[in-house]
């Protein structure tokens, strides 16, 4: 297995093999803000559970992380409520889209997962509970900068704005399950949290030190602390591996065999347990909504670190 020194030189390489993929698949363009990203941006960064981070490519470059700020909203809540999280929201993969409305009207407002955007909605409503939104904000981005041990991460509000403007799936998303009795504030107060979590901008480096805390079994590298038990980080590195990547997440367990996380700005949070948090940045997504390139880098990370929890 590659450990300590020999991590630069891998990641590296493997910033090089893939360059000239660079360009195939496609940004996402239903949040106008997000058309705007470089399709050639690639970015590596290997934090390990010594408190080492390397990295490589475009590896300072902020970029919002969308839906991989639902693992972090998901340990804040569990944080807040505990078990009771899970009457309503289930731990099953959806085998759809991260937008998929379909499965909701069966199973009554319940969403499969948190990891989906109707599961990561529930979530932000538990966490508004007895806070005003900008409260919220707030205590998400302080846990987010907690984790990274970096009190510079912030929101790009003109991010959040352009999925305010045009977020019409999730509205249309949190008013059903609003119908179901599954969400108990104002939508558009719901709506508020679940965008601007998503509009946290991190790079590579920053992103890789936030995952941290899932490869040391809840503890915190930066200081002598757990921020949440072994047996919780252990549970949401679970559910990252089942249902980080939404219908892409079987394929993704065969291919990289690590719990991970995408979000649709193109950004992978991987968890090598015991070992390093890695995230790599590359704009253009597959099919499923997940970058292309990155899903293609970390295949080849895993494979050539000997990273794997099977
Ligand atoms: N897959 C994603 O990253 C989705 C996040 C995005 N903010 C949305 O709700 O559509």
């Amino acid at each position: 297995m590659v450990e300590g020194d020999e991590i630069q030189p891998l990641i590296e390489a493997v910033h090089e093999e893939f360059v000239p993929y660079l360009g195939e698949g496609k940004v996402a363009d239903y949040i106008p803000e997000l058309a705007k990203a470089d399709p050639r941006n690639l970015g590596i960064a290997v934090a390990t559970v010594d408190g080492r981070v390397y990295s490589t490519g475009d590896d300072a470059e902020p970029f919002t992380i969308q839906s991989i700020s639902k693992v972090f909203a998901l340990t804040l809540a569990l944080g807040k409520v505990g078990d009771d999280l899970w009457r309503r929201v289930g731990r099953e993969p959806s085998g759809t889209p991260f937008d998929s409305i379909i499965q909701l009207e069966h199973e009554h407002g319940i969403p499969r997962n948190p990891f989906i955007n109707a599961g990561a909605l529930v979530v932000s409503d538990i966490l508004l509970s007895g806070y005003q939104p900008r409260e919220t904000i707030g205590q998400i981005l302080e846990f987010v900068r907690f984790i990274a041990n970096d009190e510079t991460i912030a929101i790009d509000p003109v991010v959040a704005r352009s999925e305010t403007e045009h977020g019409y799936r999730n509205r249309a998303l949190a008013n059903f399950m609003l119908g179901f009795g599954n969400i108990e504030h104002a939508v558009d107060l719901v709506l508020g949290v679940y965008f601007h979590q998503c509009a946290i901008a991190m790079d590579c480096r920053q992103l890789a030190k936030a995952g941290l805390f899932l490869a040391t079994g809840g503890r915190v590298t930066h200081r002598d602390t757990g921020v949440v038990s072994t047996l919780r980080a252990r549970r949401i590195n679970a559910l990252m591996l089942t249902c980080g990547q939404y219908d892409g997440s079987g394929d993704f367990a065969f291919r990289v065999g690590l719990p991970s996380k995408s979000g649709v700005s193109g950004g992978l949070l991987a968890i090598v347990p015991g070992i390093a948090s890695v995230a790599v940045w590359s704009p253009a997504l597959n099919k499923q909504g997940n970058s292309l390139v990155g899903t293609l880098v970390l295949e080849r990370l895993a494979e050539r670190a000997g990273w794997s929890i099977f």
